[in-house]
């Protein structure tokens, strides 16, 4: 089997892919994010997705991997905050409410490309001011989409979540399975 490639420079999905226990590279994309745009968030963590995969599989050979994590609220699209203003605003919106977050994903292999995407809702309890300058002042938000992070602190905030967890911290492993089987790619785990 050719060699997966993760085109993505977050920890977090390195993290899951660890998980599996299959052979893998880690090879970061290099696209500026803030200049792309779609019609809609489903549109737009896809095309992002796809951008992050072609521009290591013009660089690479392998099965590339690519992602993107947004934080969709009453048709606004939250991705990671720019500075701790924005973290607080952000936080501030999600307080108490039900948010939709979307990852896309694309496969390129041997010429081949798939890109599909998962929506996981998740329901934060209410925050207190000062529970969400606290939480700023960890530095936990800022590299997540939402400004918070499900599988770290951010847990103590989540009230309910419907779809999977792991479509939240930035890879959905059952659907990245079903994606890599639709290419006739089987992944073998490490014995
Ligand atoms: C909502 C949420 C997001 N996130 C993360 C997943 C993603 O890493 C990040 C969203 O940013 P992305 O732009 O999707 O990814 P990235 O910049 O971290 O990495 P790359 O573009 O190189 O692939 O937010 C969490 O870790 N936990 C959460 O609960």
């Amino acid at each position: 089997m050719k060699k997966i490639v993760l085109a993505s420079s977050s920890p977090r999905r390195k993290r899951l892919l660890d998980q599996l226990d299959i052979d893998f590279i880690v090879a970061p994309s290099n696209i500026d994010e803030t200049k792309v745009e779609a019609d809609n968030p489903k549109d737009l963590v896809q095309k992002l997705s796809y951008l992050k995969a072609k521009d290591i599989a013009c660089k690479k050979d392998g099965v590339i991997i690519g992602a993107d994590t947004i934080v969709e609220l009453e048709d606004k699209v939250l991705e990671k905050p720019v500075n701790i203003d924005s973290a607080y605003k952000m936080l501030n919106n999600l307080s108490g409410t039900t948010h939709r977050v979307l990852t896309g994903v694309t496969i390129i292999a041997d010429n081949q490309s798939l890109t599909d995407y998962k929506t996981t809702d998740v329901t934060l309890r209410r925050l207190s001011n000062k529970e969400i300058k606290d939480y700023i002042a960890t530095g936990e938000p800022m590299d997540k989409a939402g400004g918070y992070g499900i599988q770290s602190k951010g847990a103590i905030f989540v009230e309910k979540i419907e779809g999977s967890f792991y479509n939240v911290v930035g890879l959905p492993l059952t659907k990245l399975v079903q994606m890599l089987q639709e290419l006739g790619i089987v992944i073998s785990f490490n014995e």
